[in-house]
């Protein structure tokens, strides 16, 4: 089983993880503000920053290293946090006043450069986000931002894509004149985060409260969104919403215009609306008792796992007992069940065969005459399209496979020999051996479907063929199966012919189904998602979002309060500038859907025809209504008027794609207007990280190459940051390396001094290595193998390279020349030795000479002198004396030079020198006996 992607607690400690651990960052979540600074260089200018919902203090740990000097860095948190050099942190909750106070007592005077927030609610130990309380909190942090950020300051949120992500969004654009959303590599892509940066904070003299109170905030998008899950509505019932019936009425209708263009709501973002748990597991019977094998498929693609309820309080309790026992639910399967999302063909296939004999097993498939049985019954009202394509992709496959069988059918004994001769050669593992090679071989496999018909005709009952449950499941009625039927049985004469072709289509039938069924866990993916719907955005005319900003006044950005007082709506009432902004805002925002209505004959976009290839950065700007477009803004100007592109004929056109592409054409897109690149980025990120395991290429040098790769990211500078941070490593040219070496060392392989001869000798040519060079090696063709196969290979199949035998002595010569060379510092020691004696001689010489002189001293006594000079030159120079002190009594402890001692002494302990001594003796006696 192909386990080898498995995300287990231990996946998700990568390296970043690692990258944490090795760089002292106290959470993972470090990288992410190291990279958002990268791209948009938040600390290097922040001399005061406040950290929302800090702890453990990852980001601040961050601010601390790359904030100038001396910054005032203030943390707040549910928990508290350990001390951080030059941070200031204290224990609150960010949406009390307490933490307001506290915050305003830490900054005195001063105005904040960055606030950032990287919260999550704390929703006890199971990771179950719920997205609305997620976006309270990223208001509120927005709420403390408005207060202490000074003009031109900067808010960086953390928030989730859920309903509210809109909303969040435009508030963002009301206050800050540049917003983008972005992802860092840092961000695990299954997380539904994403972080907003907002730079230019434009400090209004005062705010309108409703800008940052939820209940108005995430008014409109929640009313025209698919219905919120209970939880969320609970807490609407808490806090019922302020309706505001001029405005919202009209933002509905843009809302559902824009935001919910199709029938039905379909989970586009990937997560069910109000279900951001990251792990889904169902019971097995909602995948056995699935109506059509669509149906089974989608459970397989949405789900983490299937566990079965063999409690006594499980209503089918029994049921799902003998399913778990059954002698088809083997260990693989269970393995499989545990976990889906690492489903590889083969075990996609097994699952899939599972469920087929676990229904033909309990009779769920039997001819419909006999029994009427509901659950067989595709629904196709749902999924018109998917289903259609499935059944037309079945039956091309069919077709397919029965060509094949009848190429197999002459083949059989040809496959038959090379399966035996394969296992002979162990060249095939168990697990690897398809349907057809167990039954060429004669064996039973446990998903033998024909087997489970034939319990079920034992049992009495009329089995329902293999071939009929995968019909019904195309949709294929009564007739045309048995016309089918009539036509294999001409076809296949004997038993075995038919048991073998009909495996094969099964095979095949899979094969197309395991097809789908990625297709499906594609589709589930946003980038994937957006890579299509650009696609579809190059044919046709598609909604391109509200008019490009441009300089002009009366085209600016409509913003808060105190910037708008005084400007109405078009119906010319002021009524909004006494309580503020909001309403202003909104009707404007609701006049603009009043356009999106009117303009149904103005196909065209507002985007040029030029800007359709330029990146997609669409900014929804707020136009005062019956204002013409500067030209020059990069907009067209031909329709004033026409805002937004018309979502008639097109909207058909592209119905099921609008609400994704809406979504992802929002301004906050425009930072990662390259989702789908990321995609590419993210492919190469996996290559890369393969490769890291297989070369231990270091996390460094790879955080380098991403960064590069990735679009989202910039490269990161080439000149060396300050504190040699060790993200940029230079990723040297290793030939460059090797003929470093190679200079320095000469050659030092066996293989690189034999072909280096044969080279000199004129055995071999520079062209003709090359040649040599195109090899199986050096080529990755591993795509279709097994990967036991590959493992095997890889560890046994290695470029064989000669190696001569004169190669390899003279490598051993040059080896033993090298170990009979002194190392140097023997080579200094003996020369000081050398320079000692002679240094002794010369002294002894000087003496012997004055000794000649001496007038006093008799021939025998100068003789004996001079002896013993020249004796002591040549003798070895006396050690010096140790004196050993033992530590006992007054010196029991003692630190330093006892007293009374002079020159070099060593403190013993007193057991140890009676044992030396003892030790003495005992050789002593031990020398005697033997002399
Ligand atoms: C993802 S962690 C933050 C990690 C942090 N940025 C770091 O790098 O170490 C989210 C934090 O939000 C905190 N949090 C959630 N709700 C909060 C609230 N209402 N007030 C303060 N902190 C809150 C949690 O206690 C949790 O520590």
């Amino acid at each position: 089983m192909a386990k080898a992607n498995k995300k287990t607690g231990a996946a998700r400690k990568d390296k970043y993880y690692t990258l944490a651990k090795t760089q002292g960052y106290r959470a993972r979540s470090a990288f992410k503000l190291i990279h958002l600074n990268r791209k948009y260089d938040l600390l290097g200018k922040s001399k005061v920053v406040i950290d929302l919902c800090a702890a453990p203090g990852g980001w601040l740990q961050v601010a601390e290293k790359y904030c100038p000097k001396q910054s005032l860095l203030v943390g707040v948190d549910l928990d508290p946090i350990r001390p951080i050099p030059n941070c200031t942190t204290f224990v609150d909750d960010i949406t009390t006043q307490s933490c307001r106070q506290q915050l305003r007592g830490h900054l005195k005077h001063f105005q904040a450069d960055l606030v950032m927030h990287d919260g999550a609610p704390n929703v006890g130990t199971a990771w179950v986000q719920d997205a609305y309380t997620q976006s309270e909190l990223v208001l509120q942090s927005l709420k403390l931002a408005t207060e202490f950020l000074k003009k031109g300051g900067s808010f960086v949120t953390k928030v989730f894509r859920s309903g509210d992500y809109n909303s969040l969004m435009w508030v963002f654009n009301q206050l800050f004149s540049k917003v983008e959303a972005t992802k860092p590599p840092s961000s695990r892509n299954v997380s539904a985060e994403i972080f907003v940066v907002c730079q230019d904070y434009l400090a209004p003299k005062s705010i309108d409260p409703k800008f940052l109170d939820p209940r108005h905030v995430f008014k409109e998008f929640a009313q025209s969104n698919a219905p919120l899950p209970v939880s969320i509505l609970a807490q609407q019932d808490d806090k019922p919403r302020i309706t505001n019936p001029g405005a919202s009425l009209a933002l509905q209708g843009q809302a559902i215009n824009v935001f919910a263009p199709e029938k039905k709501k379909r989970m586009r973002e990937g997560y069910a609306e109000g279900d951001y748990t990251l792990f889904r597991s169902i019971n097995v019977r909602d995948f056995i008792l699935s109506p059509s094998i669509d149906d089974a498929m989608r459970v397989l693609s949405t789900c983490n796992a299937m566990t079965f309820d063999l409690s006594s309080s499980a209503p089918d309790a029994e049921q799902q007992k003998a399913w778990f026992e059954s002698r088809r639910t083997t260990d693989d399967i269970k393995r499989d069940l545990a976990d889906l999302k690492v489903l590889g063909k083969g075990d996609f296939k097994k699952l899939m065969k599972w469920r087929v004999s676990i229904r033909l097993e309990v009779g769920l498939d039997v001819k419909k005459s006999d029994v009427e049985d509901a659950t067989e019954k595709v629904e196709i009202d749902e999924d018109v399209d998917e289903e259609q394509e499935v059944t037309e992709e079945m039956a091309r496959l069919r077709a397919e496979a029965m060509t094949k069988a009848k190429r197999e059918k002459r083949k059989a004994n040809e496959k038959k020999a090379r399966t035996i001769q394969r296992l002979h050669l162990n060249m095939t593992a168990p697990e690897d051996m398809t349907m057809e090679d167990d039954l060429a071989l004669g064996g039973e496999d446990v998903f033998d479907l024909g087997q489970g018909e034939k319990e079920i005709k034992r049992r009495g009952g009329k089995a329902k063929t293999l071939d009929a449950a995968l019909r019904d499941a195309d949709g294929l009625d009564e007739s045309e199966a048995e016309e089918e039927e009539v036509e294999e049985e001409e076809e296949f004469l004997d038993s075995e012919d038919e048991r073998e072709a009909r495996t094969a289509r099964l095979e095949g039938a899979l094969d197309g189904l395991y097809d789908s069924y990625q297709e499906r866990m594609k589709e589930r993916d946003a980038k994937w998602k957006v890579k299509q719907a650009r696609l579809r955005d190059r044919n046709q005319d598609a909604w391109h979002g509200v008019a490009q900003n441009s300089d002009d006044e009366d085209e600016r950005i409509v913003k808060v309060q105190g910037h708008n007082a005084g400007e109405d709506a078009e119906d010319g009432s002021d009524a909004e500038s006494e309580e503020g902004g909001w309403e202003h805002v909104a009707a404007l925002k609701a006049k603009i859907g009043e356009e999106v209505d009117s303009s149904d004959d103005d196909s065209d976009s507002v985007m040029s025809d030029e800007d359709e290839d330029k990146p997609k950065v669409r900014k929804v700007r707020l136009a005062l209504p019956g204002k013409s477009l500067p030209a020059g803004s990069g907009v067209s100007t031909r329709k004033p008027k026409s805002l937004v592109a018309n979502l008639g004929a097109d909207v058909q056109k592209a119905e099921l794609s609008m609400a994704a592409q809406v979504w992802f054409d929002q301004s906050v897109f425009k930072g990662i207007g390259d989702l789908a690149d990321l995609d590419v980025e993210e492919e190469s990120d996996d290559e890369q990280e393969e490769e890291e395991d297989a070369e231990a290429v270091s996390d460094v040098e790879m955080e380098d190459q991403e960064s590069a790769d990735g679009d989202d990211f910039e490269v990161v500078p080439a000149e060396p940051e300050e504190d040699g941070t060790e993200w940029d490593v230079e990723d040297e040219d290793q030939d460059v390396v090797k003929q470093e070496k190679i200079k320095k060392k000469g050659l030092l392989t066996g293989e690189a001094v034999t072909l280096a001869s044969a080279l000199v000798n004129r055995q071999t040519t520079v062209s003709q290595m090359i040649d040599d060079g195109f090899n199986k090696h050096n080529f990755n063709h591993k795509d279709g193998l097994p990967t036991w196969f590959l493992d095997d290979e890889g560890k046994h199949w290695k470029a064989n390279l000669p190696v001569t035998k004169e190669a390899m002595d003279a490598l051993r010569a040059k080896q033993r020349a090298l170990d009979a060379r002194p190392i140097k510092k023997v080579a200094e020691a003996k020369a000081r030795k050398k320079f000692k004696a002679h240094q002794r001689l010369e002294k002894a010489k000087k003496k012997a000479e004055g000794l000649v002189d001496a007038p006093d001293m008799s021939e025998r006594d100068r003789a004996t002198a001079m002896l013993k000079t020249l004796g002591k030159a040549g003798a070895k120079p006396k050690q010096k004396e140790v004196k050993v002190i033992v530590a006992r009594g007054a010196n029991r402890g003692l630190k330093g030079r006892p007293n009374g001692v002079k020159g070099r002494y060593k403190i013993v302990d007193a057991r140890m020198r009676k044992e030396m001594r003892a030790m003495k003796r005992k050789d002593k006696a031990t020398k005697k006996r033997k002399h």
